[in-house]
C-alpha cells in the first residue's frame, strides 16, 4: 500500500462554520448565542493548501506557523492584548470576569444546569491534560491527583463517562486507571467503546469487536488503523531531526504524534516548526495541529474528538433522544471539535476549562482542573439527591 499517496480517506477540511437553532438548551437559560456555525455537506471537506516553502528558518519565521505556536501559548500580556487590554494583574481580572458573562462558570450556573438536566440522562465527555491534571512541563509527569481520580470515579458510577485524549489511549487509561470509564485516544481516532448487541458491528467500517484488559467485551474502534506504519516513521524522523533542540520532545500517540516545545527556548521554536514542516512536507496525508505548546500531526480523515463523541453517544444508545445531555469538559483547542458538535446538535453543551479568556464554542466555563473536580462531585451529589427523591 501507498501510504505516501492521497487516494483514499475522506478528506478533511478544517472546519468552516454554519447555524442551526438549539434545541437542548431552553433559550432563556443559554448564556451565548454565538454566530451560527455550518459545515459543508457530506463528508468531504477541504483542507487549506499547504504553504510550500523551502523549509529554511527564515521561511518558517515568514510564515504563519510561528505565530500560530505563539498564539497558542498564549501568555496573560498576549491574551490581555487580545482582548484590549493591558496586562495589569487588575486589569487581567476584569478582561476574565468580563468574559465570564458570555461563558459563565459551570459552578455558579449549577442551578441552570440541573434545570435543563432535569429528566434527562447526562453523558459525560471528559479530556485529560488540562482537564483533569494540571498542564506541567514533562508530558510523561501529568499525573491526576488522587482525589481528582475518586471524583472522576464516583461520577462514572452516576452517569455513562468517557475520557477523550490526544493521548495514546494506553497512556490515558494508564493516568487515570478507572475501569468504568470508556477511553478514546489519539483524538478520538482510538475508541474503545461498549458493544451494543442491537447494532451490527459492520455498522462502521474499522469497528471490531475485541476484549478490553479484564476480558470485557467492546468495540475497537480505529478510523486510522491504515496510518499506523505511517505515524510510527514520522515519529522515529522526528525523533532524529529534533533530537539537537534542547528540550524539544516527541511523543508517539499512536494514530498521532506530538512535538512539545514548551522547554525549547522561544529563540529555537523556528527550528522545532521547520523540523515538523520538513517532515510534513513528505506526508501529504498527514496534517498539522496547534495545542498548548505542541504541535500534532495527523492523519487527514474527518474524525476528531467531536465525530468520537458521536461515536459514543450512538455505542451508548444515547443518540438522537431528548432525553439525554451530553457534557463535554476539555481545555484545548482540539476539544473545540467536540464543543461544535454538541452546540451545533442543540444537545448539550461544552465546558472550557480556562483561566485566560479565549473564544470558544462551549456554554460555560471552569478555571481549572481544581474546578472541574468540584464540578463533578457537585454533579454527583447532586444525582444522589435526585435518586433519594430530594
Ligand atoms: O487531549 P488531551 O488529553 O488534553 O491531550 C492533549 C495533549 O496533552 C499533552 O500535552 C499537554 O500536556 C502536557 C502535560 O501537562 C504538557 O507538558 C504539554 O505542553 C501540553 O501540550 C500530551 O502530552 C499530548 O500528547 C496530548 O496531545
Amino acid at each position: 500500500m501507498d501510504l505516501k499517496s492521497n487516494h483514499s480517506s475522506p478528506v478533511l477540511a478544517d472546519s468552516v462554520p454554519v447555524s442551526k437553532p438549539r434545541l437542548g438548551l431552553s433559550s432563556n437559560l443559554v448564556p451565548y448565542s454565538p454566530p451560527a456555525p455550518t459545515y459543508p455537506p457530506g463528508l468531504y471537506l477541504s483542507i487549506p493548501r499547504r504553504k510550500v516553502t523551502t523549509g529554511k528558518f527564515d521561511d518558517i519565521r515568514e510564515s504563519a506557523w510561528l505565530d500560530a505556536m505563539v498564539a497558542s501559548s498564549p501568555t496573560c500580556k498576549k491574551l490581555n492584548k487580545d482582548f484590549g487590554h493591558e496586562s495589569s494583574k487588575d486589569e487581567a481580572d476584569t478582561t476574565y470576569s468580563i468574559w465570564l458573562m458570555k461563558f459563565p462558570s459551570a459552578l455558579s450556573s449549577l442551578d441552570q444546569i440541573k434545570y435543563n438536566a432535569n429528566g434527562k440522562k447526562i453523558a459525560l465527555f471528559l479530556d485529560y491534560d488540562g482537564t483533569l491534571s494540571p498542564i506541567v512541563d514533562n508530558p510523561d509527569f501529568a499525573v491526576m491527583s488522587p482525589a481528582m481520580r475518586a471524583a472522576v470515579g464516583n461520577v462514572a458510577k452516576c452517569f455513562p463517562t468517557a475520557i477523550i485524549s490526544g493521548r495514546s489511549r494506553d497512556k490515558v487509561y494508564e493516568f487515570v486507571g478507572l475501569r468504568e470509564l470508556y477511553y478514546a485516544g489519539s483524538h478520538g481516532m482510538d475508541i474503545m467503546g461498549p458493544v451494543r448487541e442491537s447494532l451490527p458491528v459492520n455498522d462502521h467500517p474499522n469497528c471490531i469487536r475485541s476484549t478490553d484488559k479484564q476480558g470485557k467485551k467492546v468495540n475497537l474502534f480505529q478510523p486510522a488503523s491504515e496510518f499506523l506504519p505511517m505515524i510510527n516513521e514520522v515519529f522515529r524522523s522526528l525523533v532524529e531531526s529534533t533530537k539537537g533542540i534542547d528540550g524539544a520532545k516527541v511523543e508517539n500517540n499512536k494514530f498521532c504524534v506530538s512535538v512539545h516545545y514548551r522547554l525549547v527556548d522561544l529563540k529555537n521554536w523556528a527550528e522545532v516548526a521547520c523540523c515538523v514542516e520538513n517532515i510534513l512536507k513528505g506526508y501529504p496525508r498527514l496534517r498539522l495541529t496547534h495545542g498548548r505548546k505542541v504541535l500534532e500531526i495527523r492523519p487527514v480523515i474527518d474524525w476528531n474528538k467531536g465525530r468520537a463523541v458521536e461515536f459514543l453517544l450512538e455505542s451508548l444508545g444515547l443518540s438522537y433522544s431528548d432525553d439525554v445531555l451530553p457534557i463535554y469538559v476539555g481545555d484545548d483547542r482540539t476539544d473545540e471539535d467536540a464543543f461544535k458538535v454538541l452546540r451545533e446538535g442543540n444537545r448539550g453543551f461544552g465546558i472550557l476549562v480556562s483561566s485566560k479568556p479565549k473564544e470558544t464554542n462551549a456554554f460555560y466555563s471552569l478555571r481549572d482542573p481544581y474546578e472541574v473536580m468540584s464540578f463533578l462531585k457537585s454533579l454527583v451529589k447532586w444525582k444522589k439527591s435526585t435518586s433519594l427523591g430530594g
